[in-house]
């Protein structure tokens, strides 16, 4: 097994996919920057949702709003409905564990904020769920997805964002997930900011 061949060969693919995914992307990245800078500067929140990986990014997201990304700027309101141990926990054990997020948007949400929902199928039932409950409670949904978007890209309502990495292989999603989410922290700073460049 040649490993160097074999690291050389994903730095290589990860990058390809995340230049081929500029060009579908870049547009309804800037719908949802707006989106989320819309809802922010109404004292609306965003909360965040995934499974695996994309749970870790909900929290990677959430940490760089309510923190910093790289200017300095006021806190900003988001939440990860995957860190609190004993709600998902209580939720799944008494319930469901399709209801592990929805729940949590029911109980957080108001109209006006936004669900950011991340699942690189598509398919998460929980995520999903989630969405569900963002409509009920006139929130609007940033999906982020992959391989075609799945049950999640059927869901969305026309003034929902469908960021959807046109990828088939988890690992290379999740990698432009997180570029994506960079993207997304780094245009919310410079619309809030007035940064023209
Ligand atoms: O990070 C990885 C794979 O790279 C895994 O933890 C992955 O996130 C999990 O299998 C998730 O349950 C997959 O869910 P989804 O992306 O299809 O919604
Ligand atoms: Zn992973």
């Amino acid at each position: 097994m040649d490993l160097i061949a074999r690291i050389s060969r994903q730095f290589h693919d990860s990058a390809q996919t995340k230049l081929a995914a500029v060009e579908s992307m870049a547009a309804p990245l800037a719908g949802a920057i707006e989106v989320m800078t819309q809802c922010l500067l109404n004292n609306g929140k965003i909360l965040a949702c995934g499974n695996g990986g994309s749970a870790a990014d909900a929290q990677h997201f959430a940490a760089e709003l309510v923190n910093r990304f790289e200017m300095e700027r006021p806190p900003l309101a988001a939440v990860a409905l995957t860190t609190d141990s004993s709600t998902l926990t209580s939720i799944a054990n008494d319930y469901d564990y399709l209801q592990v997020f929805s729940k949590q948007v029911r109980a957080l949400g108001q109209a006006g904020d936004v669900l950011l929902a991340i699942s690189t199928s598509g398919n998460s039932p929980n995520v999903i769920d989630a969405i569900a409950a963002a409509h009920e409670r006139d929130m609007r949904v940033v999906a982020l997805t992959g391989k075609g978007g799945g049950r999640m890209g059927e869901l969305l309502h026309p003034d929902d964002v469908h960021l959807c990495v046109p990828a088939d292989r988890t690992a290379r999603i999740q990698e432009v997930h997180l570029l994506a989410l960079h993207c997304l922290c780094d245009g919310i700073d410079c619309l809030l900011l007035g940064v023209e460049e």
